[in-house]
């Protein structure tokens, strides 16, 4: 009955290349995920942090073929292909991708962009996502009446908390965030990671959180795991891992 809220399971990614040649990005990757836990997913470039997470969210291109068990709350969301993934994709599982702090559109507002999601699946009037947007902007520490303001108007760590607060609009249990402190400077960097502190105390979310940066995930993680070359060469308790 205890089972873990996530636990993905030999997970192995190859990409189609040209020439028929193929490049085996992740080889067999292994972990698991409790509710309201942080897991650091931490390695270098190209130790395939961000090609494990896209798998989990089913969203990497068609040229990548994936093997492996992604269990969420038990349910294998890799069994068959877009059809498993998609009722969870956003309502229980969610992303913050690397640089979203710089993927919004300059000519809407915050708000609008927020809401939008919410319009498209159709399941709320404007009015309630309206309120919506009020309620998320509130959570990541933003003046509700700022909904209306362009993305210009916002410095990179409020365009980054809009971000986070963009992916929590479906009220998620998981939340993967990419790099989500890379490019702000360290007194901000430091202000998210309190907001992702927070929000996983206060709504009992679970993050895992990918960084090149062992020492800043350390601040907000329970447990790490240490990537290399598309495995998870080590994985433990942040004392363990840091010694
Ligand atoms: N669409 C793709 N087609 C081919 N190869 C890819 C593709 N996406 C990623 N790769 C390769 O897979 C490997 C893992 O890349 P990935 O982006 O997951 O690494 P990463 O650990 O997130 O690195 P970074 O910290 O630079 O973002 C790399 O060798 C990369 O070149």
């Amino acid at each position: 009955m205890n089972s873990p809220l996530l636990d993905v399971r030999d997970l192995h990614v190859w990409f189609d290349l040209e020439r028929g040649d193929r490049m085996h990005a992740l080889r067999g990757v292994s972990f698991a995920v409790e509710r309201g836990e942080g897991l650091g997913l931490v390695g270098g470039s190209g130790s395939g942090k961000t090609t494990a997470i896209l798998a989990l969210m089913g969203l990497l291109p068609p040229t990548a073929t994936v093997s492996g068990e992604v269990l969420l709350e038990g349910e294998n969301l890799l069994a068959h292909g877009e059809d498993s993934v998609r009722p969870h994709r956003w309502k229980d599982i969610a992303m913050v991708f690397q640089g979203a702090m710089n993927a919004f559109s300059p000519v809407a507002t915050i708000g609008r962009q927020i809401a939008e999601p919410m319009l498209l699946h159709g399941t709320v009037t404007r009015k309630a996502a309206e309120r919506r947007v009020g309620e998320l902007l509130e959570l990541v520490g933003i003046a509700p009446g700022r909904a209306g303001r362009y993305p210009h108007e916002f410095s990179g760590g409020m365009r980054q908390r809009a971000a986070i607060a963009m992916a929590l609009a479906c009220d998620p249990k998981i939340l993967l965030a990419d790099e989500p402190t890379t490019a702000l400077d360290v007194i901000v960097q430091a202000q998210v990671l309190e907001l992702i502190e927070r929000l996983r105390h206060e709504l009992g979310l679970a993050v895992v959180f990918v960084s090149h940066d062992l020492p800043v995930v350390a601040q907000v993680c329970d447990r790490i795991a240490v990537m290399r070359t598309g495995r998870i060469e080590r994985l433990g308790a942040v004392e363990e891992v840091l010694t």
